[in-house]
């Protein structure tokens, strides 16, 4: 990517969901699926030690026109829609001299983060033609794969070299199961949250549902010092009892997972849903005197031309308290932050696109009411 033209990396991570075959009835139990957390090393020069998904930036590598033969082509109502984009994808890039468009080379970026970071690959036969979209995804039948050893030397290789995931791909006689993850979101850092370095990124969250157990994965102990499979809400338990910190943005996601249950509802809505289109947010904050919030788009709040780059007003303030400065507000979009395991989400407003609203659990002891 042509760093000096953004400010920022562009990224893309995904949500995955393994699991299925539950029945609908209230309470935590009856989810009946799991999404994967990453732990980040301490030692990452940005959100060191948070619970993520997996993912990472985008590599030339990821829009290489020699994936065009192995790739897929996309199930009818993809190709049929042109729903508002995020710039992310729609952005040409010349400088690349790739025909590969984002909405594909993002998803490679994805799928090949997930195998570096946690040893899962997303793929499926080349062969196979054009995926089912209407049913959870399937990964491959572990006689299509290598050794266990020989698939930890690729993975290596991927690591040191993005480009080797097209050789692997190749041997494999596979190719990254692209059509299986759903446009969701997309989250920029916000101006004044850059980490070390200045780094901030443009990050396009995918959707992917597994309709079977989670596959067994293990962390790199680099980049990633552990994992786990965990279902929405005990997530947030875990994020509420302080044994784990997940950045705001992926607490708003696992909130929003809240709102299925099952599998396969999850994975109807985030197929469907994805068609309709996806807007770009980058959180604006707002610092009060006894906390912070990240207005998001919708609130009334959100500034008419936030400051993307941060060199003009990237953070607003006030010497109220966050209690009062929520009093005052009709029209609610935010993420309110009072301490760092203590943050509730304030929704009112209609989500675009389809979309749906995160459930409200706030995460202070004793709130969870929901669950
Ligand atoms: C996948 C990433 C972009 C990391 O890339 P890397 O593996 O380091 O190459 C990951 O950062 C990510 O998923 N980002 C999503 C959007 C984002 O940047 N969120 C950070 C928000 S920071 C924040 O809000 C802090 C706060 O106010 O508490
Ligand atoms: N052993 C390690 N400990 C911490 N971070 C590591 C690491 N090995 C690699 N990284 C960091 O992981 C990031 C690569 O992540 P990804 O492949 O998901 O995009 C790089 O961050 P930077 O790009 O910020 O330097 C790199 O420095
Ligand atoms: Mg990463």
């Amino acid at each position: 990517m042509n760093s000096r033209l953004r400010p920022w990396r562009e990224a893309a991570t995904v949500v995955l969901a393994a699991g299925g075959g539950g029945e609908a009835s209230g309470g935590r139990a009856a989810f009946d699926y799991e999404v994967l957390l990453l732990r980040r090393s301490p030692r990452s020069a940005f959100m060191p030690s948070a619970h993520v998904f997996p993912g990472g930036v985008a590599d030339a590598a990821d829009f290489s026109p020699e994936w065009l033969p192995l790739l897929p082509a996309p199930p009818p109502a993809v190709r049929a829609g042109g729903p508002p984009r995020p710039p992310l994808f729609a952005a040409e890039r010349p400088e690349l001299g790739s025909p590969l468009p984002g909405e594909v080379a993002f998803r490679i970026c994805a799928i090949r983060e997930t195998f570096e970071e946690a040893g899962v690959l997303l793929l499926a036969p080349a062969d196979q033609g054009r995926p089912a979209p209407g049913r959870p995804a399937r990964l491959l039948p572990a006689g299509r794969l290598p050794p266990a050893a020989e698939l930890g030397e690729w993975r290596r290789r991927v690591q040191r070299q993005p480009g080797a995931f097209l050789q692997l791909c190749r041997h494999l006689r596979c190719a990254p199961n692209i059509w299986a993850l759903h446009e969701w979101s997309d989250w920029l850092t916000p101006a004044g949250r850059a980490g070390r370095g200045g780094r901030r990124y443009d990050t396009a969250f995918y959707l992917c549902c597994l309709g079977q157990r989670p596959p067994p994965a293990s962390h790199d102990q680099q980049e990633v010092t552990a994992y786990q499979w965990t279902k929405p809400p005990e997530a947030i338990e875990l994020f509420k009892s302080q044994d784990i910190w997940i950045p705001p943005p992926q607490f708003y996601e696992l909130c929003r997972l809240c709102n299925f249950p099952l599998l396969h509802d999850l994975h109807k809505f985030g197929f469907e849903r994805a068609l309709e289109g996806c807007e770009r947010w980058m959180p604006v904050l707002l610092i009060a005197s006894d906390g912070y919030m990240q207005l998001l788009p919708g609130d009334e709040l959100y500034p008419e031309d936030p400051d993307f780059t941060g060199e003009r007003k990237p953070m607003l303030t006030t010497n109220k308290k966050i209690e009062d400065v929520l009093k005052e507000a009709a029209r609610l979009h935010r993420i309110v932050i009072q301490d760092l395991n203590n943050v509730a989400i304030h929704v009112n407003v209609q989500p675009k696109y389809k979309h749906i609203n995160p459930l409200p659990l706030n995460t202070k002891t004793g709130n969870n009411s929901r669950l």
